[in-house]
């Protein structure tokens, strides 16, 4: 199992998500011996996962099943352990159009937080491409290191403890595109343009706030950034339902008849950043 690659059978040492619903699933990390507890009961590593087939329904101890699945970015997103806040399927599908990243691409980004974006950056560039993400926190920059260790995604990513707006990324006149998720990107807008290579390159920053937008598109005006543009995507979910409409009295039928209709869901996410785009031009 990797992340960037698919593998057919679960083994020793791998990540696999164990999904009992659409809105209950859990990592675990895969080791002869270990059990995991679920409400249906008990999963036995060495006899109930390893060897299976990703996929596979497995029965566990009280009687109950679920499905063990194969890890991609979007089922880590879902399901990582959380240790900042952390970008999700929505924002970064946007991002992943909108800097134009490909196989291959090579990307600067800060801060690594959890690592939710970094495993989707590194799924779109790979075989050939490269991330290099710096995060100041020590900690959470060990953390991401070790978990691109067990989702065999090392060789494509280089994580630097750093303080980006000091010392920027570690690299010069390489980068594709940048992007920022940190409390006051201007600062580092400067090291961006740098990393960017030499004939150009896409940049993106996330703000939760209005206020850090203004400050970010000023610095990106001042280094020499066009084409900018700040956009916020909002999901809406819409359930399929069956509901009853009374017939127009016309004279002959009466009573209700069943339509299917698409209902909006009555809460949905809000806000949760403005992602601003900009690119480096030769002139
Ligand atoms: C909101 S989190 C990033 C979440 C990440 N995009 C994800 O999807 O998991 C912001 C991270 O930036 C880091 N950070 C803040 N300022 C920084 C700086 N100047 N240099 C490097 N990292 C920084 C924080 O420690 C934090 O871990």
């Amino acid at each position: 199992m990797s992340f960037v690659e698919y593998g057919d059978t679960i083994k020793d040492g791998d990540t696999a998500i164990v999904f009992l619903g659409h809105e209950s699933m859990f990592p675990v990390k895969v080791q002869h011996g270990s059990k995991t507890q679920t409400k249906y009961g008990v999963i036995r590593h060495s006899t109930d996962l390893i060897g299976k087939r990703y996929g596979s329904k497995v029965t566990c101890s009280k009687g109950g099943w679920v499905f063990i699945l194969h890890p991609t970015p979007e089922l880590w997103t879902m399901n990582l352990p959380h240790r900042t806040q952390i970008l999700y399927s929505t924002d970064i599908s946007l991002i992943t159009m909108m800097l134009e990243l490909k196989p291959g691409s090579i990307v600067c980004e800060s801060g690594t937080g959890s690592g939710s974006l970094s495993h989707a950056i590194i799924r779109t560039v790979a075989p050939t491409g490269h991330l290099y993400t710096v995060e100041f926190h020590q900690q959470r920059a060990e953390k991401a290191k070790e978990e691109f260790q067990e989702h065999k995604v090392e060789h494509l990513v280089t994580v630097k403890n750093q303080d980006v707006c000091k010392n920027g990324f570690g690299v010069s006149n390489v980068a594709d595109a940048v992007f920022l998720d940190i409390p006051s990107p201007w600062e580092a807008i400067g090291h961006a343009k740098s990393a960017l290579k030499i004939e150009g390159g896409r940049i993106c920053s996330f703000s939760p706030c209005i206020e850090q937008v203004q400050r970010t598109c000023l610095a990106m005006e001042e280094h020499g950034f066009t084409e900018m543009n700040t956009l916020e995507i909002l999901l809406r979910v819409y359930n399929v339902r069956t509901i009853s409409l009374q017939i127009p009295d016309l004279g002959k039928a009466q009573g209700t008849a069943q339509f299917k209709s698409g209902v909006p869901l009555k809460e949905m996410v809000g806000h949760t950043g403005y992602l601003t785009f900009a690119t480096k031009s030769l002139f």
